[in-house]
C-alpha cells in the first residue's frame, strides 16, 4: 500500500510567497530573491512530506500565481495582447505576472486575463484564452525543472499536470465558430513533449488532474478523455499515470475512466463515498489499475474519522489486494491551512475544538497513521486508532455544539419570513421618493484600501500593543476621511469603507457564536491574496450588533444615504470551514437569522440602503446539474430570509463577483434584491447579456472597471462599457460602480479611478437617450 499526496499548500507556512511576490511587484526585492523564496518553499514542502512517509510526493504543485496560468505558459497559449509585455519583460516571470495582473509601465498598457473560481472552491484561476487558429508550443519547462530540483534534494517526486481536457474546458473561446476542445490535436503534442522530457529526467509516476470529470461531460468530452489517456499510456508505457478527478465522484463519466489503461485512478471518497462500492462491484476496473482512495478531506479542517476510512480501505484491500491500493487526501491540500500546530492561542481556538481538527501537515500524518493501521488486522486495539476514536466521540458529545434557542427559532420560521412585503415595482417607487438618487447612481462595493497602516494598527491592537480606544479613534479617522473623499469625488451612495474588517467573512465569523477562528490558518484565494476562513463548529447566533456602530458613525458624517455593508449567509458559509455533522443548508439558515438580526438593527438606526454581499452563491452551486435545484432552493431561501424583514422603502443591494450568471439567472432574480452589483469588466460586459435576455426585473450595477489590477481605466473605456450596458438594459435600471471592493488597491489609483468613473456617469446622464456611435 502506498500513500500519495495530490498537492500541498504553496504559500509557505508563514505566507512567505505572498510577501515575496508583493515585494517583487513593488520593486523591493530582485527576481533572484523571489525565485529563491519559491525554491525554499518547495524544498520545505517536499522534505516535510518525505518525513511524513508520503510515498508519492507531488511536484509542480507549486506556483507563483496559479497552476492554470502555469499550464497556459507551458503550452504557450499567450494572448496576442501581451506581445509588447513579452518584449519589454526581462524574464518569463514578468510576462507571467503581466498576464495575471495586467501591466501599465514603460509605455505598455495591457489588461489582465480573466480570473474565475476554481470549481466550487474559493480559489481563483486565470482563464485561458483561445482563438480559432490557436497554436501551442512548449514555452515553460517549469515542471521538468521542479522535478529535477527535487531530485537534487534526493526526493523522487510525482509531477502533477493539469490534464489537457480540463485545461481546454476551463478556457474561453475569444472568437466565434469553433469549440476549444477542437484544439486538442494541436495541444496534445506539447503534452507529449513534456512527458518525454519528464521520462528522460527519470520521472516514474505522473499525476494528471482532470477535475472536469466531476462535472457532467458531453459524449464528445468523454471521447476526448478516452483519446488523450489511451494516447498517453500507449506512447509512454514507461510512465505510470495516475488520473485524478476530485471535488466529487465520476458520476456518468465512470465508465469512461474505468476503460482507461491508467496505472491508478483516484477516487474522491469524501464527496463520493458510494463510488468505491460502485467501482469494486462493477468488475470493470482494469487488472493493472490501482485505486487511489481519497479518504482524507482536502476541503475541510476536521480530523479524519479513522474508523470510517479504514472500513473503506479494508474493503478495497480485500477486493484488490494491498499492492493496488494508494491512500491519499480527496484533492490537493491547497484548500486547507498549513499547520494546526501554529495555533497556540487558546483564546482564539480552544483546546477542545482544536482537538477535532487537522490542517495540511496533520492530514499527512493521518495518512501515515492510516497506512500503519491498515496493515494491522487488529487495528482497533492500536493506540493510534483509540486516540482518534476518542477525539471523534468527544466532538460528538460536546456541549459546545447544540444551542436549543437557535433550534427553536428555526422551528418557528414561516413562509412569509422569506419574502418582501411588496413587489419590486412598488418598492422602487417608494425608494425613489425616499432616496432621490440621480440616473446612473454611483457607488462602490464597500471596502476602501486596506493599507499597511490599517493592517498594522489592527495587528498592534490584536497583539495588545495598541489600546482599544486608540484603535477605534484611528478607524474613526479613516472612516471620516473616506466619507469626506467620497463627498468630494461626488459618489451618490457612500460607504463607510470597511476599515475595521480584516476580511468580509472572518470579521463576521469573529462576532458570531458557533464560530471559531485561527491565527495563522491562511489559504490562498488568488495570486498573493490569502484568506483565513473562520470555522463553524456549532449552532450559530448573533449575540450583539456587529456593524451598526461603524455604519451609523459614517451616516452621521454625511447627508447622503450611506450603504450598510454585510456579508450574506451563503457567502459566510461558503468561505468558512463548515461543521460536517449536519446539513450545510441548516447551518446556512442559522447564519441567515444572525444576518437578519443585523439588517433589522441597521434599519432601526436609519440606514436606508443595505448591501448583503453574496459573491459566493454561484461557486456554491453543486458541480452536477441534478443537484442544483436543491442547493438553489436553500441558498436563495437563506438570502431572502436574511433580507426580507425590512420595510419596502429600505433598499436591499447584493453584490457578486466572478460568476457566470446565465444558468442561474432565474435564481438571481428570485433573490429579489432591489439592486445587484456584479463583476463585469474583465469579460467586457459579456455577463450582462444574461440579464438582458432574461429581462431581469430589478436594478443592476455592472462593474465598470477591474479592481484586481492596479491599472487605472480611462473615461472612454468606462463610457464604452456603460454604453454597452445601456444598449442591452434600460438606463433607469443601471448603477455605476467598480467590479468589487477596493481593499486590495492603493489610494492613489483608487481616487483616480473613482473620479474617472463619476465623471463617466455624469457624461452618461447628459447623453441618455441619445444614440451612441
Ligand atoms: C472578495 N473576495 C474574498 C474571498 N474570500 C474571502 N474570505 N474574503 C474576500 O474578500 N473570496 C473571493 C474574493 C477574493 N478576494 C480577496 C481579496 C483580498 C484578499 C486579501 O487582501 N487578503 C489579505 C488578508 C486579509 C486579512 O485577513 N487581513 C488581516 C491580517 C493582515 C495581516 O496579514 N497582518 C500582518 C501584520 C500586518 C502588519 O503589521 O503590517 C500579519 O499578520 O503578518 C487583517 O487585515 O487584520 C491578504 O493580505 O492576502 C483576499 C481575497
Ligand atoms: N463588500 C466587500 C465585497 C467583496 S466581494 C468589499 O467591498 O470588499
Ligand atoms: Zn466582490
Amino acid at each position: 500500500m502506498k500513500t500519495s499526496n495530490l498537492g500541498y499548500p504553496r504559500i509557505g507556512a508563514h505566507r512567505e510567497l505572498k510577501r515575496a511576490c508583493e515585494k517583487y511587484w513593488s520593486n523591493k526585492i530582485s527576481l533572484e530573491d523571489l525565485v529563491e523564496v519559491g525554491k525554499s518553499i518547495r524544498a520545505e514542502n517536499w522534505k516535510l512530506q518525505k518525513e511524513r512517509g508520503i510515498d508519492l510526493v507531488p511536484s509542480n504543485d507549486f506556483s507563483f500565481y496559479d497552476q492554470v496560468l502555469d499550464t497556459t505558459l507551458m503550452v504557450g497559449a499567450i494572448p496576442d495582447r501581451y506581445k509588447n509585455a513579452k518584449k519589454s519583460s526581462k524574464n518569463i516571470l514578468d510576462l507571467y505576472f503581466a498576464m495575471a495582473r495586467g501591466l501599465q509601465k514603460d509605455g505598455v498598457d495591457v489588461i489582465a486575463m480573466e480570473m474565475t473560481k476554481w470549481f466550487d472552491t474559493n480559489y481563483h484561476y486565470i482563464v485561458p484564452e483561445f482563438t480559432k487558429d490557436q497554436e501551442f508550443e512548449l514555452v515553460s519547462q517549469k515542471i521538468v525543472k521542479e522535478f529535477q530540483e527535487a531530485k537534487h534534494l534526493g526526493i523522487h517526486t510525482k509531477p502533477v499536470l493539469l490534464g489537457p481536457v480540463t485545461y481546454l474546458l476551463l478556457g474561453k473561446e475569444k472568437e466565434e465558430d469553433f469549440h476549444r476542445l477542437d484544439l486538442l490535436p494541436k495541444l496534445i503534442p506539447v503534452y507529449h513533449s513534456i512527458l518525454k522530457m519528464l521520462a528522460d529526467a527519470g520521472a516514474t509516476w505522473i499525476q494528471f488532474d482532470e477535475p472536469m470529470l466531476s462535472t457532467d461531460l458531453s459524449e464528445k468530452e468523454k471521447e476526448a478523455i478516452g483519446k488523450v489517456y489511451n494516447g498517453i499510456t500507449e506512447a509512454f508505457s514507461n510512465l505510470k499515470i495516475l488520473l485524478a478527478g476530485y471535488f466529487g465522484d465520476y458520476g456518468n463519466n465512470l465508465d469512461t475512466v474505468l476503460n482507461l489503461p491508467v496505472c491508478a485512478l483516484h477516487l474522491d471518497l469524501k464527496r463520493g463515498q458510494g463510488q468505491l462500492d460502485q467501482v469494486l462491484e462493477s468488475g470493470k476496473l482494469k487488472e493493472n489499475t490501482s485505486l487511489s482512495l481519497g479518504v482524507i478531506d482536502g476541503r475541510n479542517v476536521w480530523k479524519n474519522d479513522f474508523e470510517s476510512s479504514l472500513r473503506l480501505i479494508q474493503k478495497a484491500k480485500e477486493k484488490l489486494g494491498e499492492e493496488r491500493i494508494i491512500i491519499s487526501p480527496s484533492c490537493s491540500l491547497l484548500h486547507v491551512p498549513n499547520d494546526l500546530n501554529l495555533e497556540q492561542n487558546e483564546g482564539l481556538l480552544s483546546t477542545e475544538v482544536k482537538d477535532w481538527m487537522a490542517f495540511a501537515k496533520q492530514k499527512l500524518e493521518e495518512l501515515q497513521s492510516l497506512k500503519i493501521l491498515a496493515s494491522n488486522l487488529d487495528y482497533k486495539s492500536q493506540q493510534l486508532f483509540l486516540d482518534n476514536a476518542a477525539s471523534m466521540e468527544k466532538r460528538r458529545s460536546s456541549k459546545l455544539i447544540h444551542k436549543p434557542k437557535v433550534k427553536q427559532r428555526m422551528e418557528q420560521l414561516e413562509e412569509r419570513d422569506y419574502s418582501r412585503d411588496s413587489s419590486f415595482d412598488q418598492r422602487k417607487v417608494l425608494q425613489e421618493e425616499h432616496l432621490k438618487l440621480p440616473l446612473f447612481p454611483t457607488t462602490t462595493i464597500g471596502s476602501f484600501p486596506q493599507t499597511q497602516e490599517v493592517r498594522r494598527n489592527r495587528s498592534m491592537f490584536k497583539k495588545g500593543a495598541l489600546e482599544e480606544q486608540a484603535y477605534v479613534n484611528f478607524l474613526m479617522e479613516k472612516t471620516t476621511d473616506a466619507i469626506g473623499l467620497q463627498e468630494e469625488i461626488g459618489l451618490d451612495v457612500p460607504v463607510h469603507g470597511e476599515f475595521e474588517r480584516n476580511d468580509m467573512v472572518e470579521y463576521f465569523g469573529e462576532q458570531l457564536e458557533g464560530f471559531t477562528f485561527t491565527q495563522n490558518g491562511w489559504v490562498q484565494s488568488y495570486g498573493s491574496r490569502c484568506v483565513k476562513p473562520p470555522i463553524v463548529y456549532g449552532d450559530v447566533s448573533r449575540p450583539v450588533p456587529m456593524t451598526v456602530f461603524w455604519t451609523s458613525f459614517a451616516q452621521s458624517l454625511t447627508d447622503k444615504p450611506v450603504k450598510g455593508m454585510l456579508t450574506g449567509p451563503v457567502t459566510i458559509l461558503q468561505w468558512s470551514f463548515v461543521r460536517d455533522d449536519q446539513a450545510r443548508s441548516v447551518t446556512c439558515e442559522q447564519i441567515a437569522l444572525a444576518i437578519l438580526d443585523e439588517v433589522l438593527d441597521l434599519e432601526k438606526e436609519g440606514i436606508n440602503i443595505i448591501q448583503v454581499d453574496e459573491p459566493a452563491i454561484r461557486e456554491g452551486l453543486p458541480l452536477r446539474k441534478k443537484d442544483w435545484e436543491k442547493y438553489l432552493n436553500w441558498a436563495i431561501g437563506a438570502f431572502k430570509l436574511s433580507t426580507s424583514g425590512v420595510k419596502d422603502s429600505t433598499q436591499i443591494h447584493t453584490h457578486m463577483c466572478y460568476s457566470e450568471f446565465n444558468d442561474i439567472i432565474q435564481s438571481i432574480a428570485d433573490m429579489d434584491a432591489d439592486v445587484i452589483t456584479i463583476e463585469c469588466s474583465r469579460s467586457q460586459m459579456e455577463l450582462l447579456d444574461a440579464f438582458s435576455e432574461f429581462d431581469y426585473p430589478n436594478d443592476i450595477g455592472p462593474g465598470v472597471y477591474d479592481i484586481h489590477s492596479p491599472r487605472v481605466p480611462s473615461k472612454e473605456e468606462i463610457i464604452k462599457l456603460l454604453q454597452k450596458a445601456e444598449h442591452v438594459l434600460p438606463a433607469s435600471k443601471l448603477w455605476v460602480n467598480p467590479d468589487c471592493g477596493l481593499k486590495t488597491r492603493g489610494w492613489e489609483e483608487t481616487i483616480s479611478a473613482l473620479k474617472i468613473m463619476v465623471s463617466a456617469a455624469q457624461q452618461m446622464r447628459e447623453t441618455v437617450g441619445q444614440p451612441s456611435n
